[in-house]
């Protein structure tokens, strides 16, 4: 499974992926020959297959391979992970950040795993709802903990530089389980994520 900067990428994907390039450039009206635009469409077709990699990462495994068994109870928060995703209804990013967190029962989990699991779920076309829902059911499944929170404060480029053109909105989503269903709990938690770590 790749986990690096770069991807192995399919031949087969690649050449597929540029003849579809190229005619997205000729289809604006550009020329496919100009010099610029000659090496563009492999360019395009490999960047296309490193933002949707998550399609071929299996979350869960992600997860499972970094387990240990320890008596710790108490929240665990990662926040501000950077995330970017592409909007599956406009194939356009959206970007920012997401915080997570879960209270253990009997087992925790790597860190590092939990924005590797994020980037599996990004790394493909969606909506932000789902992302949001997708992270948390992986970890809730996998490590079975007594609760998880996934909170994401994403900007969404389909509403900035087109459509209706807002450069400031910014969309938060949030999803819940277990122990976060409990107001007080669910405080604890928003209130480390917007407090300063001093
Ligand atoms: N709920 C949700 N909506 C999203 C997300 N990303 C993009 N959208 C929205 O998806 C909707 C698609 O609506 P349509 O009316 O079919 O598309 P459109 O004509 O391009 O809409 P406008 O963006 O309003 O111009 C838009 O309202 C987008 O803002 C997301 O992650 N979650
Ligand atoms: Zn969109």
């Amino acid at each position: 499974m790749a986990f690096t900067k770069t991807l192995n990428y399919d031949d087969k994907v690649t050449d597929q992926l540029s003849k579809n390039f190229t005619d997205i450039i000729s289809g604006v009206g550009e020329e496919v020959s100009r010099e610029g635009l000659l090496k563009t469409p492999e360019r395009a077709a490999k960047a296309m297959q490193f933002l949707t990699q998550g399609y071929e990462q299996d979350a869960e495994a992600i997860l499972r391979s970094a387990m240990f068994a320890e008596d710790y109870s108490e929240m665990v928060i990662v926040k501000d992970i950077e995330l970017y995703s592409l909007c599956e209804h406009h194939l356009l990013p959206f970007f920012g950040k997401a915080h997570v967190a879960y209270i253990p029962d009997g087992y925790i989990v790597g860190l590092s795993k939990i924005p590797r699991v994020i980037d599996v779920y990004a790394r493909r076309f969606q909506v932000q709802e789902r992302l949001t829902d997708q992270i948390l059911q992986a970890i809730q499944t996998t490590l079975n903990p007594l609760g998880v929170a996934v909170v994401i404060e994403a900007r969404h480029m389909c509403m900035m530089m087109r459509g209706v053109q807002k450069q400031n909105s910014a969309t938060t989503t949030s999803a819940f389980t277990g122990a976060f269903k409990a107001e007080r709990t669910r405080n604890e938690f928003l209130k480390l994520i917007t407090g300063d770590l001093g």
